[in-house]
């Protein structure tokens, strides 16, 4: 078993406010590991760390040893949201943009994702609905030869139907060594393609177990992190 991310005592504030505090996490390479929390828990921030993008934390955070967030970024591919791109763009220019910025990114793999997603590289971002915008950024993320694929809440806006296609197939889009961290809050969906269970409650890491330890005493792991809960609604 191989680390790949490393992070101790891992302490965030934004306008004065603990969003993290005192977070330590360690993942291996190869594996697909679930991040579960309620609204507000700390998700995003906590990818938004480990990417490179929200700076100023307190504590390590380290990829492959690296502590240094360009180093971090090269190795690591986290779903964008798209935000620095005008509304007349086309995702063919988004496409360009990503070749142009990182050396990893494979055309051909875009190609054959975008096909799997059904998207004409001729439409402007104003033009796809939530749903194809989703898919666009799964498709640009997975296009990426990356150790570390953080995937925010990627699938909230995406079809039943097509969200079961994707689920079934992104183990495809990986190298065996590549970790997929990601955030859902329909865990009964991706339940089945997980090795790890990590759920960020109170500003910090309250569990982080494998799913065959969870499996072995639960029902399912949606029940298990139910179960998390329960007692909060029983006050
Ligand atoms: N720019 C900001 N300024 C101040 N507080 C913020 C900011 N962004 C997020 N927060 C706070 O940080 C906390 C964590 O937010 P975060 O988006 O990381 O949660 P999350 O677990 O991803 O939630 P969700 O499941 O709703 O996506 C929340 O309490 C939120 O109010």
């Amino acid at each position: 078993m191989t680390e790949l991310l490393t992070i101790s005592n891992l302490s965030y504030k934004k306008n004065q406010k603990q969003i993290l505090h005192d977070v330590n996490l360690q993942l291996d390479s190869g594996k697909i590991v679930a991040l579960l929390g309620e609204n507000g828990a700390g998700k995003t921030t906590l990818m938004r760390i480990i990417a490179g993008v929200a700076k100023n934390y307190k504590g390590q955070v380290s990829l492959e040893g690296e502590e240094k967030e360009v180093q971090r970024k090269a190795k690591l591919s986290f779903t964008d949201n798209l935000t620095g791109f005008s509304d007349s763009t086309k995702i063919k220019d988004v496409v360009e943009f990503y070749i142009n910025i990182f050396t990893d990114f494979d055309e051909n793999q875009f190609e054959e994702l975008r096909k799997f997603m059904k998207l004409d590289p001729e439409m402007k971002l104003s033009q796809l609905s939530r749903g194809m915008k989703e898919k666009l950024i799964i498709a640009l993320t997975f296009s990426r030869k990356a150790d570390l694929y953080l995937l925010d809440e990627p699938f909230s806006g995406i079809d039943a139907m097509a969200r079961k296609r994707i689920i079934n197939s992104i183990i495809l889009w990986k190298e065996d060594q590549a970790t997929i961290l990601i955030s859902d809050h329909f865990v009964n969906e991706i339940s089945a393609l997980l090795d790890e269970v990590v759920v960020v409650k109170d500003h910090t890491i309250l569990e982080h177990k494998t799913a065959d330890e969870i499996r072995e005493g639960h029902e399912s792991i949606e029940e298990y992190y139910e179960g998390l809960y329960a007692d909060e609604e029983d006050e």
